[in-house]
């Protein structure tokens, strides 16, 4: 099946830089969670900015269901209204005086009439769990609060592929669990979700797909086998997952039959 977005042999340098990378390939399946992760400075946010249009590859495609993406102002805006980043700092993205104003803004910049605009930035405001941050001025927010606004906002969109920063750091574990919950609901609606993260076992927990990049190279495949490989997460300065060190403690002893698979989370243990 074509892959809803992909990068087909991208490098990229920002202005008069050493490149970042070379030669990268992704492929992001429709429908799927694909769990971005590796060291600090490594380019996950310039390979979501690239995926995403805001970056031009200096070198390879981007493409969306199979097409170059297009650079012009009409190519950009059709990729944007389905292809939606959410940055590491939503302070890079929030701009607004009120929560309601924000996450309004991409609704109304559709055309969307106002009706229809006011049930999406309520249901997108349910579902990060905000709705009674509303009419709060946003700069008053704490920093987790204004990251689940900037998050409603890309909501509001309704786009078919979500893609996003580091969307746990900065959140309080309740705020992970709803997050999750809400990525969940929106996969089973249809939405595809990119993250990028540091946290493995969040990754082992939430993704059915990773890629790490880690020393120029892009490493893919399915989540349970690669962040089940000890050396490929060493170098990429990452801890190996909670679930997978626990199950094969377990399979030694006995206690878990060979074939099982790794225990997620405390609860499936
Ligand atoms: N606007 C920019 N101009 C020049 N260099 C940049 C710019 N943005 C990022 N870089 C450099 O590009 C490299 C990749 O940065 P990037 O932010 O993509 O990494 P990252 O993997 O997301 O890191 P982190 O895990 O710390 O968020 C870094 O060396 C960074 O210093």
């Amino acid at each position: 099946m074509t892959p809803i977005l992909s990068a087909r042999e991208v490098s990229f340098a920002y202005d008069g830089e050493p490149p970042v990378f070379g030669g990268l390939s992704l492929e992001v399946p429709e429908g799927r969670t694909l769990a971005l992760l590796g060291p600090n400075g490594v380019g996950k946010t310039t390979l979501l900015r690239l995926l995403t249009g805001g970056l031009r590859p200096s070198r390879g495609q981007v493409l969306w269901r199979g097409s170059p993406v297009s650079y012009s102002r009409r190519g950009l805006t059709e990729l944007r209204t389905r292809v939606q980043l959410v940055l590491q700092d939503p302070d890079d993205q929030l701009f607004s005086a009120s929560v309601v104003q924000d996450v309004s803004f991409g609704p109304l910049n559709l055309g969307l009439p106002a009706d229809r605009v006011r049930a999406r930035v309520a249901e997108a405001l349910a579902a990060m769990e905000i709705a009674d941050l509303a009419d709060r001025p946003t700069h008053l927010l704490s920093f987790g609060q204004r990251k689940r606004v900037a998050i409603a906002g890309a909501l509001a969109l309704r786009p078919a592929v979500l893609v996003l920063d580091e969307p746990t750091a900065g959140l309080d574990p309740a705020g992970v669990d709803a997050l999750l919950a809400t990525l969940a609901a929106l996969q089973a609606a249809g939405t595809t979700i990119v993250a990028s993260t540091h946290d493995v076992d969040l990754a082992h927990r939430w993704a059915d797909d990773a890629a790490i990049l880690a020393e120029g190279h892009l490493h893919t495949g399915r989540a349970a086998d690669l962040l089940t490989d000890e050396a490929l997460l060493r170098a990429a300065r990452l801890r190996p997952a909670w679930g997978p060190a626990v199950g094969r403690v377990l399979r030694r002893h006995g206690v878990l039959p060979p074939g099982a698979p790794d225990p997620r989370t405390p609860a499936d243990l």
